[in-house]
């Protein structure tokens, strides 16, 4: 789904769909380089995660392995519950593992933050952030994103896996979302 079928939906198209994968494609050139020669675990976070994690994997030059958590803390609203839940966890051992979390935003950085603490406590030998979106002024807590495709206003947004009530994920632009569809 486009832009045009969006209608007005869409309030204002903040990433084309070249540039979404411009920027996917240099964030795929600058894993391979960090991580060559590494054992990399993409972990996806479901759902918003599928577009990126799909893109950014097929970029990627290097073996890597995948697998998807379940998290939600939105559930069909536009703000954060700030609770997290494990919908479905990991199928693999992360121990000793260079794990390399795949989100689709970064918003108020609570699903993360949570995230972290509990990948980090399985041992792994490393655990890095790639998120496609970031919100800098929507953070309430502060966690370090090592790979950031774009810095975006504090509105919310749906498209290419950013979802509304469940909609919009397949649209292949970021926009944000008129008021009228959520009012
Ligand atoms: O930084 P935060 O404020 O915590 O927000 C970011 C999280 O919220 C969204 O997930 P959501 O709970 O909507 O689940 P979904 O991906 O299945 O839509 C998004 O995919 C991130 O995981
Ligand atoms: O702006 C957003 N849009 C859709 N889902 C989200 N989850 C966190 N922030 C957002
Ligand atoms: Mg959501």
């Amino acid at each position: 789904m486009d832009a045009d079928d969006a209608g007005t939906d869409l309030a204002r198209v903040l990433l084309t769909k070249e540039q979404i994968a411009a920027r996917v494609a240099e964030l795929a050139a600058e894993l391979d380089r960090d991580y060559a020669g590494e054992d990399v675990l993409l972990v996806g976070v479901l759902k918003g995660a599928v577009m990126v994690m799909a893109d950014l994997s097929r970029a990627m030059r290097i073996p890597v392995s995948m697998d998807w958590m379940a998290v939600s803390s939105y559930g069909s609203g536009t703000k954060s519950s700030g609770v997290v839940r494990i919908l479905k966890d990991l199928d693999a051992d992360i121990s000793g593992r260079h794990v390399l979390v795949v989100e689709d935003i970064i918003d108020s950085g609570l699903t993360l933050s949570w995230l972290l603490a509990n990948l980090g406590s399985r041992g792994p030998a490393s655990v890095r952030v790639c998120a496609l979106l970031r919100k800098p002024d929507a953070a309430k807590v502060e966690v370090d994103v090592a790979y950031v495709g774009f810095d975006i206003p504090n509105e919310f947004v749906v498209g290419y896996g950013l979802d509304f009530a469940d909609r919009y994920r397949n649209l292949d632009v970021v926009g944000t979302l008129a008021p009228h569809v959520y009012s």
